[in-house]
C-alpha cells in the first residue's frame, strides 16, 4: 500500500500539502487547532463537507481518490481506508447493539459476520459485550468498539483523528496500545492526528507539522522532536512536557 498526497489544497484552508505513507508506516500529523489536520484527513477519506472542494491529488496504490465516484469511495471506506474520530458516541449508532455494529462493515464488504465480530471485540478487550448498547459502555469502551469497527476489514490505512483526546489519561494509554497492536498485526499504515507530542513520540516513526494549512516541517519523529528546524515546531516542543530538544 502507498498513499501519495500531492499538492493537496482546500480553498485557502489547506495549501500545497504533500506527503507519502508506505505500508505499515506510522505517520503523525501535528499542529494547533485549525491548522488543517482534520480537513487533510477527511479529503483522503472522501468525506470533506460538501461546501469544500479539494484540489491536487490523493492516490491510494496509484488510484486517484480526489474526484472519484462516490460508489468507488464507499467501497474503499471501512475496507481499505478507515478512520477513528475523537468522539466515539458520534461514530456509533445509539440504537444498535455493538456486536451488530462491528459486524456491519464485514457484512457490507462480505468479509464475515457475527462470529468475527465477537472475536474482534475480544481483541480490543471487550469480551462478552456484543449485546450491549453504546450508552451502557464507558467512553473508553466505546472507543474500543469504534476501533474494532475500523479494523474489521484489515484496512490498508487507518486514520486516527485525536482518538484519545476525549478520554482520561489511563484509558488513553490503553487505547493507544490497542491502535498500535491493531495496525502492527495487519501491517496497516497509520496516519495519526494529534496535538500531543508525547503521543507522537510513542506512536509514530515519522511526523508532519502543520501550521496555517501548510506542512512546515517533516521528518523522522526522532529528528523533528530532538532537532526541530522550524520556529513553530520549536515552540510546540517548548510548550510540551517532552524533554527532547531542550
Ligand atoms: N466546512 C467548513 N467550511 C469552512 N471552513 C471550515 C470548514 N471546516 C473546517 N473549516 C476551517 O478550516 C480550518 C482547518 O480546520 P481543521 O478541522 O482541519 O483543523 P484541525 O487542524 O484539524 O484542528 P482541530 O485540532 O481543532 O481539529 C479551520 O480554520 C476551520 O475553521
Amino acid at each position: 500500500m502507498t498513499l501519495e498526497v500531492h499538492d493537496l489544497g482546500i480553498g485557502d484552508l489547506v495549501r500545497g500539502v504533500s506527503f507519502d505513507v508506505a505500508r505499515g508506516e506510522r505517520v503523525g500529523l501535528i499542529g494547533e487547532s485549525g491548522s488543517g489536520k482534520s480537513l487533510t484527513a477527511l479529503s483522503i477519506m472522501g468525506l470533506l463537507p460538501e461546501e469544500l472542494a479539494a484540489s491536487g491529488s490523493v492516490k491510494l496504490d496509484g488510484r486517484e481518490l480526489l474526484g472519484a465516484p462516490e460508489k468507488e469511495l464507499s467501497r474503499l471506506r471501512g475496507n481499505d481506508l478507515s478512520m477513528v474520530f475523537q468522539e466515539p458516541m458520534t461514530a456509533l449508532n445509539p440504537a444498535m447493539r455493538v456486536g451488530a455494529q462491528v459486524a456491519e462493515p464485514m457484512r457490507i464488504h462480505r468479509n464475515g459476520g457475527n462470529q468475527r465480530a465477537e472475536a474482534l471485540l475480544d481483541s480490543v478487550g471487550l469480551p462478552g459485550t456484543s449485546r450491549a448498547y453504546p450508552h451502557q459502555l464507558s467512553g473508553g469502551q466505546r472507543q474500543r468498539v469504534v476501533l474494532a469497527i475500523a479494523l474489521a476489514n484489515d484496512p490498508k490505512l487507518l486514520i486516527c483523528d485525536e482518538p484519545t483526546t476525549a478520554l482520561d489519561v489511563t484509558v488513553q494509554a490503553q487505547i493507544l496500545e490497542l491502535i498500535l497492536d491493531g495496525v502492527r498485526e495487519r501491517e496497516s499504515a497509520l496516519l495519526f492526528i494529534t496535538h500531543d507530542l508525547a503521543v507522537v513520540a510513542s506512536v509514530c516513526e515519522r511526523v508532519l507539522v502543520m501550521l496555517d494549512g501548510e506542512i512546515v516541517e517533516a521528518g523522522t519523529t526522532r529528528d523533528v522532536l530532538t532537532a526541530p528546524q522550524h520556529e513553530y515546531t520549536k515552540k510546540l516542543l517548548a510548550a510540551s512536557d517532552l524533554e527532547a530538544g531542550r
